[in-house]
């Protein structure tokens, strides 16, 4: 019977043992991917000075931290933020602890975060992120090799029909300063307005200048023509040259598509921001992006999994086989099966029934014996 007290809150969920090990197998398998090219991994703490939490990623300002679990540490007295997102965190490190490591610096984390409000599209308000952040550098390089990264660990993790759909994150700040001219009051109308695709409220709001970039969306060729076909006097044509090249470094290795206005998520990146999917979920299965670290301004492109959510679309692990061991077994005997992959669990009780258990075999004589 289930109590009152033991219900979750909203968006918190329980993680039974399939899943558990879906989500364990997903992360080994990309946790050795990021291992393997070279990215080290660091374990930032769960919750830290929300002022360090924020100060770290240009475009995130206190107050508009209304997604982080906030309160007051008893020991310091000052406000304490559990992190929404791990990659402030790493910033952090970069710019403290390692500013004196050579660059480019290449990191790896995994851990839980958690925000108050969950969106509409997303009622979970924990997420196990898993990412990596190359600092120093938000070249065309640099992008592609954390494009490909991405790509490679979803494939590690299982995930089939991968597909990356760019966006420009800073496109509408840097049209607005010259081709498209905008007041400082009109830009935020004109991003809402692209957000929500609305070509006659985009007009209202004095961006119809804007207009051909709603349709430069969708197959990553075709929307690249229509974005050049837009003259901004030039304003556009290294991003788009860079990302030309970002996509033939990424070959056929993923579906690419471009999608120049959406910014949703894509608060603190710069020129280049991107979303995972992959077939199987209705949901990103992760973004990434360039961007600069708020207070040393150093440069830096990364990206980040939902673990979580990715492991839907993960393949079950194979169930190891599983021995009983009686009362009185062969020790060595039982730690030669672990050691062969085997699972094995020991009686603890007399009259115990094996099978019900998950036991398909019991040790006799040193030997698994079917039951
Ligand atoms: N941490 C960002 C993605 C990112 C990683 N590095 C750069 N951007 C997110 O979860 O939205």
């Amino acid at each position: 019977m289930t109590k009152p007290n033991d219900l979750l809150p909203e968006g918190l969920q329980d993680r039974l043992p399939a899943e558990a090990a879906r989500i364990t197998a997903a992360m080994r398998a990309c946790l050795d991917v990021l291992g393997a090219h070279g990215y080290d991994r660091v374990r930032p703490p769960l919750l830290e000075f929300e002022a360090a939490l924020v100060g770290r990623m240009a475009g995130v300002t206190v107050g508009e931290t209304s997604a982080m679990f906030r309160f007051v540490d008893p020991a310091s007295l000052r406000t304490l933020a559990l992190r929404s997102d791990m990659t402030p965190q790493v910033g952090r490190i970069a710019s403290t602890s390692l500013a004196a490591a050579p660059r480019p610096l290449r990191l790896a984390y995994c851990g839980d975060t958690v925000v108050i409000k969950a969106s509409q599209l997303d009622p979970a308000r924990e997420h196990l992120q898993l990412g990596a952040e190359l600092i120093g550098a938000d070249s065309v390089a640099a992008a592609g090799e954390v494009v490909m990264l991405a790509v490679e660990a979803l494939k590690a993790a299982g995930l089939t029909g991968i597909s990356v759909d760019f966006t420009l994150p800073d496109l509408v700040d840097t049209l607005a300063e010259k081709a498209f001219p905008l007041d400082a009051g009109q830009i935020e109308g004109v991003r809402r307005e692209l957000d929500t695709k609305d070509a006659g409220g985009l007009k209202a709001a004095g961006g119809a200048a804007y207009l051909p970039l709603l349709y430069a969306t969708g197959p990553f060729e075709g929307a690249l023509a229509a974005l050049r076909a837009v003259d901004a006097g030039g304003a556009l044509e290294t991003r788009l040259d860079a990302l030309e090249q970002i996509a033939a470094h990424i070959g056929d290795a993923a579906r690419i598509t471009l999608d120049p206005t959406e910014r949703h998520g894509f608060e603190y990146q710069s020129w280049l921001g991107f979303t995972l999917y992959a077939d199987g979920l209705r949901r990103a299965a992760g973004r990434g992006g360039t961007y600069r670290i708020a207070g040393s301004d150093e440069a830096a492109t990364g990206f980040t999994l939902y673990l979580d959510r990715l492991a839907d679309a993960a393949p079950q692990p194979e169930a190891a086989r599983v021995c009983y061991l009686p009362f009185g077994h062969d020790r060595s005997a039982a730690a030669a099966l672990r050691a062969a992959g085997w699972r094995t669990r020991a009686q603890l009780a007399d009259g115990e029934d094996a099978r019900a258990l998950g036991c398909g075999w019991t040790l006799e004589q040193g030997e698994p014996v079917a039951l």
